[in-house]
Order: C-alpha cells, then sequence, then structure tokens
C-alpha cells in the first residue's frame, strides 16, 4: 500500500494542507474511503455517495486511527483534530493521488476489461504471473472509477505486475480507467449484453471496450477475443481517434475458433475443473478448477498474457491448475443435504445464462437438474424478449425443474411454461419461500444452477440452501 509522508500526499492528490503548521513528515500508509474498514494510519478520503456523504464519519475515521483526511472545499473545516488536505473533489484527488503513486512505482500493469469474464479471467492471469512475479489483482470487483483507484494504491512498492479488472456501464469508462493505470497489456474477453440499456446496441459496448487500447503503453500488447467479429470492426476506429498513446501494438486473438492464435484442441470435465489442450504448447495439458466451455476461453487469455510476461509453459499450467477464483462464478458448492449447488449468483446476462445454462445440461452424474433463474438488468429495451429467449432453450429433457425470481423472469417462465409439464416451472416473489421449495423436493444426488443478476442478491438463496 501506499506509504508517503504527508507532505508528499498533498502534493500527489492536488491538494493544499489546511493549516501551515502541520507535520509534513507525517506518515500516511494506506487510503480509506470506508470508516467501516479504515485501518489505522490511513489517509482517510470522504468520498460523496449515493446514500451518504462521507465527511459525515470524520470522527469514526478518527477513532479508528486515521492519520489524515482529505477535505472538500465546498464542506465547512471542522476543528483541527486531525491533518487535512483541502481538496476541491475527493474523488478526483483520489484518482490523482492513484495516477501520481502508479507513475512512481516501477510496475508492469495488465488491464482486464469485457461484458463477461473480467473477474473470472483477472483471477486465473493472477494466478499464472504470480508462479513468476510478486503480482497484485483487483480484489473482488473493484473495477470503476472508485475500485481501481483504490486498487493501484494497495500496490506494494516491489509490487512487479498489477492485474487490474477495468468496469463500465458507459461511454468513457474504460478510456479513463485505461489513461490512468497505463496498462502494457490490455485483454478483452467478450462483447456480451451487459449494461446495454445505457449503451444500446453490441457495437457500441465493443466501442467502449476497446476503449481499453486509449491509455496502452507504446509497442504495448492488446489480447482479445477473436470469434467476436464486432471487436476487429471498431479497432480502426480507434487508432484513428486522438489522444491514443499507442500507435503500435501487437495484437493476440484468443477464442474457440482455428482462425485465432490461441484455441483448444481437447477439452475434458470432471467433477470440479476442465482438462484441456490447445494449438500451442501441446505437450502440455492445461486444468483450470473452473468448469464450463466459457471458463477454458477466459484461460486462454490467462495463458497468452503469461506467454506474454515469459512465464515457461510448465508454471502457466501451474498457475491455472492453483487459480484462486473470485465466489459466485461457476462456484461448486454442497448444501448439508448433500445437494449440489452451482453458485451463479454474482451477476447476468444473456451471455453468461446461456454459457451457465449449457454447463447445467452438460453436467454428468446428477439425478435432476434444477435452475433457479433470477432478472437479467440493465438489457434496455429488450429486456422482455432477451428473458424470453433464454425461456425458449430451456428443455425438460435436459433441466428438470425452473424456479424464476424477478418481474422479468416472468417473461422466462411464460416461456418455457409451453414446453414444461404443469407445475414444472414456478415464479417465486419471495426469496425465502423459494428456497424452501427447492429444500423439500431436492436430493441429494440432485443439482441446482443459481443465477441472476447483481441486483437479484440470489446468493441468498444460496444461504438459505446452506441451512437446510
Ligand atoms: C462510494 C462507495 O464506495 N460506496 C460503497 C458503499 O456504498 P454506501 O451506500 O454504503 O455509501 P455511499 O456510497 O453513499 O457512501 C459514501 C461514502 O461514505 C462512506 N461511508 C459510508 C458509511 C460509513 O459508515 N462510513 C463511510 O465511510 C462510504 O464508504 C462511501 O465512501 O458501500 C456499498 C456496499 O458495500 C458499496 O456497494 C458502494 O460501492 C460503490 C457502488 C462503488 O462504486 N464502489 C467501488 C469501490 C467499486 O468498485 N465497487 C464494485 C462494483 C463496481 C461496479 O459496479 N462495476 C460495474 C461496471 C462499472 C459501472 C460504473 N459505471 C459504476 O457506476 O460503478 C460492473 O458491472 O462490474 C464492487 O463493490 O464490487
Ligand atoms: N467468456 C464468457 N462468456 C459468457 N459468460 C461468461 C464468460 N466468462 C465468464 N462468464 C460468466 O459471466 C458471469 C460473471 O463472470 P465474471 O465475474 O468473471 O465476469 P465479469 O466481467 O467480472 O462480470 P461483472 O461485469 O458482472 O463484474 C459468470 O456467470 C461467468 O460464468
Ligand atoms: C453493479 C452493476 N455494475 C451491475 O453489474 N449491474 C448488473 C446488471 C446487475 O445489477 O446485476
Amino acid at each position: 500500500m501506499i506509504k508517503r509522508t504527508f507532505a508528499e500526499v498533498s502534493a500527489m492528490s492536488c491538494g493544499t494542507a489546511a493549516a501551515a503548521d502541520y507535520d509534513g513528515s507525517l506518515l500516511i500508509q494506506g487510503v480509506s474511503k470506508d470508516t467501516r474498514t479504515l485501518q489505522p494510519g490511513n489517509l482517510y478520503v470522504p468520498l460523496i455517495g449515493e446514500s451518504f456523504d462521507g465527511h459525515r464519519f470524520l470522527d469514526d475515521a478518527i477513532a479508528k486511527g486515521a492519520s489524515a483526511s482529505l477535505w472538500q472545499r465546498d464542506h465547512e473545516l471542522p476543528p483541527h483534530s486531525i491533518p487535512f488536505i483541502l481538496v476541491e473533489d475527493t474523488l478526483a484527488a483520489l484518482q490523482q493521488l492513484a495516477k501520481n503513486y502508479r507513475s512512481e512505482l516501477d510496475i508492469r500493469i495488465v488491464g482486464i476489461t469485457g461484458s463477461n469474464g473480467k473477474t473470472t479471467t483477472k483471477d486465473m492471469t493472477a494466478s499464472v504471473l504470480s508462479t513468476t512475479f510478486k503480482v497484485h489483482k483487483t480484489l473482488g470487483n473493484y473495477n470503476n472509477h472508485i475500485g481501481l483507484p483504490l486498487t493501484l494504491l494497495q500496490l506494494e512498492e516491489d509490487t512487479a505486475v498489477a492485474v487490474l479488472e477495468m468496469g463500465m456501464s458507459g461511454r468513457g469508462e474504460i478510456r479513463f480507467l485505461s489513461e490512468l493505470a497505463e496498462p502494457e497489456v490490455v485483454v478483452i474477453t467478450n462483447i456480451g449484453e451487459a449494461h446495454l440499456l445505457q449503451l444500446g446496441s453490441r457495437e457500441e459496448i465493443a466501442r467502449a471496450k476497446t476503449e481499453i487500447l486509449a491509455g496502452l503503453q507504446q509497442d504495448g500488447t492488446l489480447i482479445y477475443f477473436g470469434d467476436e467479429p464486432l471487436i476487429d470492426k471498431v479497432l480502426p476506429e480507434l487508432q484513428a481517434a486522438d489522444g491514443m498513446k499507442a500507435h503500435r501494438y501487437d495484437r493476440v486473438r484468443f477464442g474457440a475458433s482455428s482462425n485465432n492464435e490461441w484455441f483448444p484442441v481437447e477439452t475434458k470435465t470432471d467433477t470440479a475443473g476442465t482438462h484441456f489442450r490447445l494449438n500451442r504448447m501441446e505437450s502440455t495439458e492445461f486444468y483450470i478448477p473452473l468448469l464450463g466451455f466459457h471458463n477454458v476461453i477466459n484461460s486462454l487469455a490467462a495463458i497468452a498474457v503469461g506467454v506474454h510476461f515469459g512465464v515457461p509453459s510448465t508454471a502457466i499450467a501451474d498457475g491455472l491448475k492453483k487459480s484462486v477464483m473470485t465466489s459466485m462464478r461457476i462456484e461448486l458448492m454442497k448444501a448439508p443435504s448433500g445437494l449440489t449447488i452451482l453458485n451463479d449468483a454474482y451477476n447476468a446476462s444473456p451471455a453468461s445464462m446461456k454459457a451457465a445454462l449449457k454447463l447445467l445440461v452438460e453436467l454428468t452424474g446428477y439425478s435432476r437438474k434444477i435452475a433457479v433463474l433470477g432478472d437479467m438488468l440493465e438489457l434496455g429495451d429488450q429486456e422482455v424478449e432477451f428473458h424470453r429467449e433464454i425461456g425458449r432453450i430451456l428443455n425438460p429433457k435436459e433441466i428438470d425443474r425452473v424456479f424464476v425470481f424477478g418481474q422479468l423472469s416472468e417473461h422466462l417462465a411464460d416461456e418455457a411454461s409451453r414446453k414444461y409439464p404443469p407445475g414444472k416451472v414456478v415464479v417465486f416473489d419471495d426469496k425465502n419461500r423459494l428456497a424452501q421449495a427447492l429444500a423439500s423436493f431436492t436430493a441429494s444426488d440432485d443439482i441446482v444452477l443459481v443465477k441472476g443478476s447483481r441486483g437479484m442478491k440470489l446468493e441468498q438463496v444460496v444461504a438459505l440452501l446452506q441451512q437446510v
């Protein structure tokens, strides 16, 4: 984490000390924007959010041992109970502090974006690189204009590589993150439908994702999902755009098609993961502790990053095998009853929903298969059709029961009911009742997929299943 003096942090955040007699040599260790997790010695950054103004929690920050605090000039300055750095905007100051700290480090940056698979690919990439370098990766899903700066400020001086997840829901956001982080390698995992509401079309989503090139270093490398034609279509537009740092960069494509530089030639699923071989490194068998062909595709990006960094194939394979994955992404769990739970509750969009259902259908060794599906949010004016489309691909010969939660999912259920016998597709408006119904009729040799958008919080169903 950042360790700098008060005077240095004041300069790096483009602020000014609120009093001349502060001890400029006071050491600040780390940054926090949340008094609920602030650690002694941290700089407190009071952000103004949707529910709270962080400035109101100054006393909590002091009580938790904050060494200093940013303070927005348009807020009345309280008594000098703690050294203050006055700034115009605390969020902008946080971002500037992160940018200046990043520029002082001798570090290599990997930026990862895409509609689906950012977190999964970030985790696998970090594991591959950790076989050879000291690596720091985005924790959880801290991938936006607040999370990425905080991640940069967590870096230790001797961190060799940072693997940063870059998320967006609107144009310009990825450009901002890329220009802040100035990556050497950038990855685009895929172009799906996530945040279609704000972007309007998949082509516009592709334009938003290719903004990751804006901060790419000269002679850097773009690693992208080559099976998606929209990426190749929009790339030339960005090269012509002003302000792009890299006028020269390498392109590496990965995907299922043999047109890519990296593609799988054989895959085999076991109960908890997937074995596969590639068109390159033929003597190496790879294994990921993840199910789903889409995760094999994600792992190709991690492999290509490993090759870029000179990691030997044996170390790449070892790193993949030891990947530490973030929860709720095709996470295999067991309920006390023995029921297998495929916990994919973190998020959902049509591409990820289809990938998860495809996996559920392909899995063997289970008596019955149940899908618990929640709404897919932020899909714009096609949202009902997207849900109906999922309903149409459900087949009673493949998935025995379908439980849905959420208003949009009622359309999914309505469509699925055209093929399912009565009572096999059930709509719930209460997660407790859904979990109870599930627990009451499932057995130890069944499997249930739980998936819905972040906003549906279906992990609550998973938690309830763990209690029965
Ligand atoms: C600002 C902040 O971080 N807020 C988080 C906080 O929200 P809460 O409602 O509690 O408070 P406020 O935001 O109103 O509070 C203002 C500040 O006050 C602090 N504070 C509050 C109470 C207290 O007692 N003491 C305090 O100090 C507070 O910490 C604030 O700093 O908590 C919520 C619950 O944990 C968080 O959800 C909320 O986080 C916001 C939403 C956030 O953006 N956090 C980032 C650090 C982050 O990266 N979050 C990611 C999710 C990012 C994401 O959604 N990514 C999208 C793509 C990008 C979309 C982009 N356009 C966008 O808008 O984000 C994706 O699809 O992946 C994460 O948490 O996983
Ligand atoms: N290449 C892919 N194609 C389709 N679905 C995918 C792909 N990769 C991951 N997924 C699915 O997308 C969901 C989210 O995975 P992950 O969190 O890794 O992606 P993300 O891009 O970080 O998502 P978010 O933007 O919601 O943070 C999971 O259900 C996962 O199984
Ligand atoms: C949290 C926000 N970035 C997001 O992922 N929204 C999706 C659509 C959701 O709420 O699930």
